[in-house]
């Protein structure tokens, strides 16, 4: 886990961060959410010292970060930022296996690693591993940039507006592919983003900032359901509570029932799609396409993590 204490940069009198005190889960994605200029990319950086706080600390699994020589941590630390900086007279190989060579690694080991991360984050090593940076587009680069952050096996994983360069498309599958990854190998993951939406579609949990200061720390939907300030509801806005729908596949809420006579909804199609099925058809109940069962209006009012019983943390 990760334990800010207290946690403060002050730029001459301006404070971007202040009195930040918080914990981010082992084992779990949190998301710092929150307007431009919050201070969320400072927080993050001041986690792997790319910025030296000017008060308070950081711990990371128990450890305070000053203890340990900046290079040391950021190898344990990985770190995913917008548009990668892949090198780009490197193949994706060498980019990957960057931090192993560094420490090491016999070259066996390292061209199977760079093998089994390049099928991790879903790309055909024999077509990619030798390709280079600018014969990738922007998210099948960014994968590259995820593939290099997990390579030496961090516990940690800093993400900064991992996919803020990307089209939707790119982009959802690449959160799709992220949320993967953290459930298979159960990262503890601390990612920025100004998007609400995918705060609420990929975090288990949510640290609002408002001007250098923690608005709210909860689940999304804590957030969305209880917001601790006028500012947080506003920030969330109204469409939030269908946002985090979008967020849930329908099979994971629906429940065994009859689904005779109900309007079907196709087996991968989300919460959301599930609500406006039974708008359309003046129903409250849905059936999920292949015998996943029924959904009811009234599984959509409780938290749909909750309901669904996938456990994400470690
Ligand atoms: N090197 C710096 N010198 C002076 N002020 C800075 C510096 N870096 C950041 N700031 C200020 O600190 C505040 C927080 O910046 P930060 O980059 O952490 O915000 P952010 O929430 O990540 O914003 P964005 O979403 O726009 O990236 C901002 O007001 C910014 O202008």
């Amino acid at each position: 886990m990760i334990e800010l204490q207290g946690l403060e940069k002050r730029y001459g009198a301006q404070l971007a961060v202040a009195d930040l005190t918080v914990t981010f889960p082992a084992g779990q994605i949190t998301a710092l959410l929150g307007p431009s200029g919050c201070g969320k990319t400072t927080t993050l950086r001041m986690i792997n010292r790319l910025i030296e706080p000017t008060g308070g600390s950081v711990r990371v699994d128990g450890q305070d970060v000053r203890a340990v020589r900046p290079e040391v941590l950021r190898r344990g630390i990985g770190y995913v930022i917008q548009r990668i900086g892949l090198f780009p007279h490197l193949s994706v190989a060498r980019n990957i296996a960057t931090v192993p060579e560094l420490l090491g690694w016999p070259r066996a080991r390292v061209r199977a690693r760079v093998d089994e991360l390049l099928d991790l984050v879903g790309l055909e090593p024999g077509v990619y591993r030798d390709k280079r940076p600018a014969e990738l587009s922007g998210g099948q680069a960014q994968r590259v940039g995820v593939a290099r952050a997990l390579a030496a096996d961090p516990p940690v994983l800093l993400m900064d507006e991992p996919f803020g360069a990307l089209d939707p498309i790119a982009r959802a599958a690449l959160q799709a592919k992220v949320v993967e990854i953290q459930r298979r190998l159960h990262k503890t993951v601390v990612m920025v983003t100004h998007d609400i939406n995918e705060a609420l579609v990929m975090a288990d949990m949510i640290a609002l900032m408002n001007a250098g200061r923690l608005e709210q720390f909860g689940t999304p939907d804590d957030l969305v359901r209880r917001p601790a300030s006028a500012f947080v509801a506003q920030f969330m806005g109204e469409d939030a509570a269908l946002e985090q729908l979008g967020g849930v596949l329908a099979a994971n809420v629906a429940r065994p029932g009859d689904a005779a006579g109900l309007p079907v909804l196709p087996a991968g199609a989300d919460a959301r799609a599930a609500l406006a099925l039974m708008l359309r058809h003046g129903t409250d109940a849905v059936a999920v396409e292949g015998g996943a069962g029924v959904v009811q209006f009234r599984d959509l009012m409780r938290d749909p993590r909750a309901s669904t019983g996938v456990e994400r943390g470690a």
